[in-house]
């Protein structure tokens, strides 16, 4: 709740006019029916149309003020909320995106956009009410008993009994429902996660015709949040006959006394009928700060999942002493007794890997699935961080360097290509936000894919989908390509990004990429771009089982002889 306190700070000022606009509304509200009373008693009762008109001015004023001040009062709750719910997206954005691998994973997307979305809008729902009705319930309540017992105190002794036993009913009601809003909030999360799959994997749902499995699993979590969100609303529709019921009898028995009194002249009719609408205000008043209390446990459970999201600590940062002027040159690589485990893991998936790989050096990186081969990628844009060992830069540790200089230098190209909604330019140009269209098309030629772009009817401009859902699995594949060269890297790294590519557009491709001078690592799968690699690393099982070229290994090892006649026969294997 300390976040929702530090967001609402630059709006203190609309906040207290909102409120002294409210009190001004509950100020009219309090005296309406103690005017209405003297209307009775002075004007109705007495037939002086003279009073009747001057107590009736006074109210009308009195409604159009509070009208005016309730409209004005909605505008600065409103500015106030929205303001507050941008800002609060601004920052969890700006979190996330500093977020770590390893942060990522203990928060699943699902669970980020329910956060995005749902608990913010919680939060806005509680400051919304918050700003129009928190003091205004209470007070309305204090001061509608404290008028009936100015007006007449034996009648007004009924508030005393009704209204603690609202009250006292109404805590226990929230208490319960908070409880419950947090575990809605999570059903949620499970909601959008099943959604998310569903969407995203759509063609291979319906590939696999995997329709009815995934409805399962939908209704499933569907039904789970539809549980618990009638068990909480079910809870709080129970309030509302209770209170109805406790209202009704206090009306029945202010009538009962109230007429016992008038005929004792120890009241007026004026007295009663303010009374009644006393009593019905401090009811409405009642409920409304029920749905207050309830709105407020909402916004905590929900400002509990936010300010989670924001206390993260990001475990990948950049150190104190981080040599802010060390720069990439030359690109060479050196991993140094490197080993490396995934948070969640109890094994390593790296074993003490040592090698080095000299500037403008093509090393191709073979091994079985599993092996490893990502692991290592990941670990020289400092994706992650190493968990014992150093990978060096240009023989500076990578964690000396400036997180995004880094990272400007190296052109990662990741297994599963993944473009955005817009241009076929945009999307290249998001590898380096400052390139001309000279250099886009300069990418893009060297991916392979200008032709394949100029052919389309509006070339460049052509709208990516969602994913790239409109390109071929070996455009996307080349599209990214571009992008990462559209940097002009130090650095580039292909993780089995061209296994889609035929090979004769492969072999173009890494011609045009010997060009850029840059050291290249190749992850792959086939032996033909292995073989032209300036070294292969054969991995295994997260080790470097051997390396050296394609002739050599032919020669020294087993493992890489055996890839080789699964791709092109024993005979090939003395053919290449
Ligand atoms: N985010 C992750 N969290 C936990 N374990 C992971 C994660 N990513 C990969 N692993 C595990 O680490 C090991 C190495 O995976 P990695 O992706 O590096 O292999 P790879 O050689 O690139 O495989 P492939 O050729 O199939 O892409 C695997 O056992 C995998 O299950």
């Amino acid at each position: 709740m300390r976040y929702i306190a530090r967001y609402l700070k630059p709006y203190y000022i609309h906040m207290i006019i909102a409120w002294i606009l409210m009190l001004t509304e509950l100020t009219v509200e309090l005296l309406l029916p103690f005017f209405l009373g003297k209307m009775i008693d002075e004007g109705i009762q007495t037939q002086d149309l003279n009073t009747i008109i001057y107590w009736g001015s006074i109210m009308v004023g009195l409604a159009i003020l509070s009208f005016a001040a309730g409209i004005i009062n909605s505008f600065y709750s409103a500015h106030v909320t929205f303001k507050f719910g941008y800002d609060v997206r601004q920052k969890l954005f700006e979190k996330v995106q500093a977020f770590s691998f390893k942060n990522l994973n203990e928060y699943p997307t699902s669970s980020l956009i329910t956060r995005f979305t749902n608990d913010i809008r919680m939060i806005q729902n509680g400051i919304f009410m918050g700003l129009r009705i928190m003091l205004r319930a209470p007070l309305l309540v204090i001061g509608g008993v404290v008028m009936a017992f100015i007006v007449n105190w034996r009648i007004a002794l009924i508030f005393l009994i009704t209204v603690p036993l609202l009250i006292g009913f109404l805590l226990i009601v929230v208490r319960k429902a908070g409880k419950l809003f947090g575990k809605v909030q999570e059903r949620l999360d499970n909601v959008n996660r099943v959604m998310q799959e569903n969407l995203s994997g759509i063609r291979l749902i319906k590939a696999f015709l995997r329709k009815k499995h995934e409805t399962n699993r939908f209704i499933g979590a569907n039904s789970e949040l539809m549980n618990y969100t009638k068990k909480s609303l079910r809870l709080i529709e129970t309030s509302m006959p209770v209170l109805l019921f406790v209202m009704n009898m206090s009306l029945l028995f202010i009538l009962w006394y109230g007429s016992i009194e008038v005929s004792n002249d120890n009241a007026q009719v004026g007295d009663v009928v303010a009374i009644i609408n006393y009593a019905l205000r401090v009811s409405m008043a009642i409920s409304m700060f029920g749905f207050l209390t309830m709105a407020i446990a909402r916004m905590k459970a929900s400002a509990d999942r936010i300010s989670n999201v924001l206390d993260a600590e990001i475990d990948l940062t950049e150190s104190e002493d981080v040599q802010k002027q060390y720069r990439v040159n030359d690109g060479s690589i050196e991993f140094s007794n490197v080993s490396f485990r995934y948070p969640s893991l109890k094994e390593d998936v790296l074993s003490n890997l040592s090698f080095t790989v000299k500037p403008k050096e093509r090393i191709a990186i073979i091994g079985a699935t599993g092996s490893g081969k990502t692991s290592l990628f990941q670990l020289i844009p400092r994706l992650y961080d190493v968990t014992n060992g150093e990978v060096y830069v240009d023989g500076h540790d990578v964690r000396d360097y400036k997180l995004d200089h880094l990272r400007q230098t190296i052109g990662y190209v990741p297994q599963a290509p993944l473009l955005f909604t817009g241009s076929i330019r945009e999307n290249i140009r998001w590898g380096k936000n400052e390139a001309i269209e000279d250099d886009i098309v300069k990418a893009a030629k060297d991916a392979q894919i200008h032709d394949t772009i100029k052919d389309l009817q509006k070339g460049y401009d052509t709208k990516i989908g969602q994913k790239g859902v409109n390109l071929s699995g070996g455009q996307k594949q080349r599209v990214s390509i571009a992008r990462a060269l559209v940097r002009k890297p130090k650095i580039l790294m292909l993780d089995d990004s061209t296994s889609a590519l035929d090979l004769k557009t492969e072999s173009k491709l890494l011609e045009a990429i010997e060009r850029y001078e840059c050291t290249t690592l190749i992850v792959t799968q086939k032996i033909t771009t292995a073989m032209n690699a300036d070294r292969i690393f054969l991995m295994d099982d997260g080790q470097l089982l051997d390396v050296g070229r394609h002739d050599q290994l032919l020669k020294t090892s087993d493992l890489y002889r055996k890839i080789v006649e699964s791709q092109f026969g024993k005979e090939g294997v003395h053919e290449r």
